[in-house]
C-alpha cells in the first residue's frame, strides 16, 4: 500500500539544507554585480532585502546557475555543483521573479512538469501531496495557469517547485505586485515550507512583513553585504529602520542631535 503522511509540506524526506556562501564574485559579462559576498543559510527562513539593484537576485541566478560565479558555495558538506540541472538534482530549486509558469498549460500540467526528475510513480504521489498543501490548486486543477491571479500563479509557482521536492527552495520577490491579502499568504506559505523543513531563502522588497516571517535577514547595497542577523533584530536596526521603514533613527550623540535639530 502507498502510504504517505497527511501533514502540510511533508515532501521533504531529508534534513533541511544549510548554505554556505564563500566569497562569491558574479555578473554579467564584464559588470561584475556581486563582490567576494560569504554567508550562510541556515535552516529555516532567510530573507535578503536590498534596493533595486543591489544585486538580489543576480545572487539568487548565481546560486541556481543562471549565471556564472566564482569563489565557493556549499550544500551542507558538498560543494555544490555549478550548472543548473546539478543543482535541482541537488536539491537547490528557484522560484524566479515573474514565475515563468506555462500560460498554456493546466495547473495539473504544470505541477507535473515541476517533477519531471522525479520517477512517475512518486511524481503522481507528490501531485497528490501538492493539492494537500495547496487546496486552492486542487479548485483549480483544470484551469490555465495563464488565466488565473497573481496570487494564484505565484503559489502555482511554489507548488511546482516544491513537486521536486526541494532541500534549498529560493524565492526571488514572491509578492510582487500582489494585493497585501496575497502577499500575506505567499509569505505564510514560504514560513511554512520552512517550519516543515525545507531551507527556503527569499529575497523580498516587503521589508517589514518579511522580516515579520523570517528567521534571519541580510541586507544588501550595490553588490555587498551591509548587514546581517536575527529578523526581529534587524526589524529594529536603524539601517532597516532609516532605508526601509521610514523612521529616523535616534541620533547617536547629542552633538549629531543638534545637527538633525539645525537641519531640520
Ligand atoms: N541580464 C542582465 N544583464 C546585465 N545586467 C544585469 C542583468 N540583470 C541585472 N543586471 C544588473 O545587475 C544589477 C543588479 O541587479 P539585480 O536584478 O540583481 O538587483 P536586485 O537587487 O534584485 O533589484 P530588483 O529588486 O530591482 O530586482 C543591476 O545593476 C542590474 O541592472
Amino acid at each position: 500500500m502507498m502510504w504517505y503522511r497527511n501533514t502540510p509540506f511533508n515532501l521533504n524526506e531529508q534534513a533541511a539544507a544549510r548554505l554556505w556562501v564563500e566569497d562569491l564574485s558574479a555578473g554579467y559579462g564584464n559588470f561584475l554585480v556581486l563582490r567576494n559576498l560569504s554567508l550562510e543559510v541556515l535552516p529555516g527562513l532567510t530573507v535578503i532585502l536590498g534596493p533595486n539593484g543591489a544585486g538580489k537576485s543576480t545572487l539568487l541566478k548565481a546560486l541556481n546557475g543562471l549565471i556564472g560565479r566564482s569563489g565557493h558555495v556549499w550544500l551542507d558538506d558538498a560543494e555544490l555543483p555549478s550548472k543548473t540541472h546539478e543543482i535541482v538534482r541537488s536539491g537547490v530549486v528557484l522560484v524566479p521573479e515573474g514565475r515563468q509558469l506555462f500560460p498554456q498549460l493546466t495547473v495539473r500540467e504544470n505541477l507535473e512538469l515541476g517533477g519531471w526528475l522525479v520517477p512517475k510513480g512518486l511524481r503522481a504521489q507528490r501531485l497528490d501531496q501538492a493539492f494537500i498543501d495547496f487546496p486552492k490548486l486542487k479548485e483549480r486543477a483544470s484551469q490555465l495557469a495563464g488565466t488565473m491571479s497573481g496570487g494564484e500563479q505565484q503559489m502555482v509557482a511554489v507548488a511546482r517547485a516544491m513537486m521536486s521536492a526541494p532541500r534549498l527552495l529560493m524565492l526571488d520577490e514572491p509578492s510582487l505586485g500582489l494585493a497585501p491579502r496575497m502577499v500575506d499568504e505567499l509569505l505564510h506559505i514560504a514560513r511554512r515550507i520552512a517550519d516543515n523543513g525545507t531551507t527556503v531563502l527569499m529575497v523580498e522588497q516587503n521589508v517589514k512583513k518579511a522580516l515579520a516571517v523570517a528567521d534571519r535577514g541580510y541586507v544588501m547595497e550595490r553588490g555587498t553585504l551591509v548587514a546581517s542577523g536575527a529578523a526581529k533584530l534587524l526589524a529594529r536596526s536603524s539601517v532597516i529602520r532609516e532605508a526601509y521603514l521610514g523612521a529616523a533613527a535616534a541620533p547617536a550623540t547629542p552633538r549629531a542631535a543638534a545637527a538633525a535639530k539645525a537641519a531640520a
